[in-house]
């Protein structure tokens, strides 16, 4: 093998067929089983949305009835996992609470490792309903307030905000919260769902390939970099002093969080609709904080796509846009595991519909043979 033949960090390697989901950047376009995504956001339900990732087709009325029956038939997590989500050292990060209680959910199902499809999907719904609870319940306890049970009269994105807050904002800030959970749900081979495709094929089982997955989504250069904007804009302070602090930033070769992506060289095809939904966002709070952010990331973007032609991504619009929903920065990216749980699960069965052990070549670099020397020689 020569240096040529190496691909570092799999860039440009195609590893396995997919049938979910297609990446387009030359046309800056994404869609989801043929159907582009800004559509699906705007036009559909999240709901909807997950239906169509698992299942190849968008549901019909009775098809979306019988799924949302499904779903809210899981919600309810075990008083078990709240007692030790209780237990949890203080100031942990919520992602890693997060993967702790899905590994925890796994302990409670036995860890069955049956990978029949329909056993593989009851499990993908369960972790769908159960997971925003987790979300919600680790914020007011983090919070010191009692967590609030779901309720089964209540939509996906509506239960959220019910869990977290005690109360369900106007159609229009849901609207927002929906239009970003349809947006994160699925980016074919990204880092979490590869690594959950990497977990699912040696057949070790669904909650470990997941509890992976949310390992690798929490880092600041994949899904963590929701959070890490957010405070780069706390940290730039004023709109101001936007187009100073990323000169600055760039001057000292800074990365510059929300900005750049591995496949997408000229725009994120997500930002658009994103920005529209910050947007929303931003008038519908009104206050001038909100104006002052708006203001701040247009300069932030003016500034990076001038000086650098690097382009913001997803986790550009939507760390602030969370802000303005009221979530608290830490919660961000656990808010991402929440969609993106319907695209790993649907690479985990496609994957074990077809397994094949995924096992790459690596180029030594190390040390030539040699002889071990006796201890006392060393
Ligand atoms: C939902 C998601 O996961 S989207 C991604 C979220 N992650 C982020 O926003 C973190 C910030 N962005 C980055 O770190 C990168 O752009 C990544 C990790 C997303 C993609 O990285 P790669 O494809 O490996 O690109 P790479 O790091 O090689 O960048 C190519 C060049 O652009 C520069 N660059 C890329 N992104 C950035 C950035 N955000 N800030 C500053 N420079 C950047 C690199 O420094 C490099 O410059 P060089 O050739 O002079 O060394
Ligand atoms: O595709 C990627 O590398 C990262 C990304 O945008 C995502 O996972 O949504």
């Amino acid at each position: 093998m020569t240096d040529t033949d190496i691909k570092y960090g799999l860039a440009g390697v195609v590893t396995d067929d997919t049938a979910v989901s297609k990446v387009m950047p030359e046309t800056n376009s994404l869609t989801y089983r043929g159907y582009a995504v800004q559509d699906l956001a705007t036009q559909c339900r999240f709901e909807e949305t997950a239906y169509l990732i698992w299942n190849g087709e968008l549901p019909s009325q009775s098809q979306l009835d019988e799924f949302k029956a499904m779903e809210r038939a899981q919600r309810g997590i075990s008083k078990d996992l709240i007692d030790v989500m209780r237990k949890f050292p203080k100031g942990a990060h919520p992602m890693a609470t997060l993967r702790t209680a899905v590994s925890f959910l796994g302990l409670e199902d036995k860890e069955i490792e049956d990978h029949a499809t329909d056993k593989l999907y009851e499990r993908a719904i369960s972790m769908y309903a159960k997971i925003p609870e987790i979300v919600a319940a680790d914020y007011r306890l983090r919070n010191g307030k009692e967590p609030i049970a779901p309720m089964k009269d209540l939509g996906f994105s509506e239960n959220f905000f019910h869990m977290c807050f005690g109360e369900v904002p106007a159609p229009e800030t849901v609207k927002c919260f929906d239009i970003s959970m349809t947006l994160y749900a699925e980016h074919s081979f990204n880092a979490s769902t590869f690594t959950a495709r990497v977990i699912a094929s040696s057949l070790s089982g669904i909650y470990s390939a997941v509890t992976g997955a949310i390992g690798s989504l929490k880092g600041p250069l994949h899904g963590g970099a929701n959070e890490a904007v957010m405070h780069m804009l706390k940290e730039v302070g004023t709109a101001e002093n936007a187009k100073a602090w990323m000169l600055d930033a760039l001057a000292t070769k800074k990365k510059i969080m929300g900005f750049g992506h591995r496949v997408y060289r000229s725009g994120d095809s997500r930002v658009p609709t994103m920005t529209d939904a910050y947007k929303k966002m931003v008038d519908i709070i009104g206050t001038d904080e909100a104006k002052m952010y708006w203001e701040m990331s247009k300069t932030l973007d003016e500034t990076m796509v001038s000086e650098k032609g690097i382009y913001p991504n997803l986790d550009f619009p939507a760390g602030p846009a969370y802000y303005l929903m009221g979530f608290e920065i830490p919660m961000f990216t656990p808010i991402f595991v929440m969609s993106r749980i319907t695209g790993w699960t649907a690479h985990i069965m496609e994957q074990l519909g077809d397994n094949k052990l995924i096992r790459p070549l690596s180029n030594y670099t190390g040390p030539a043979q040699r002889d071990v020397t006796p201890i006392n020689a060393r």
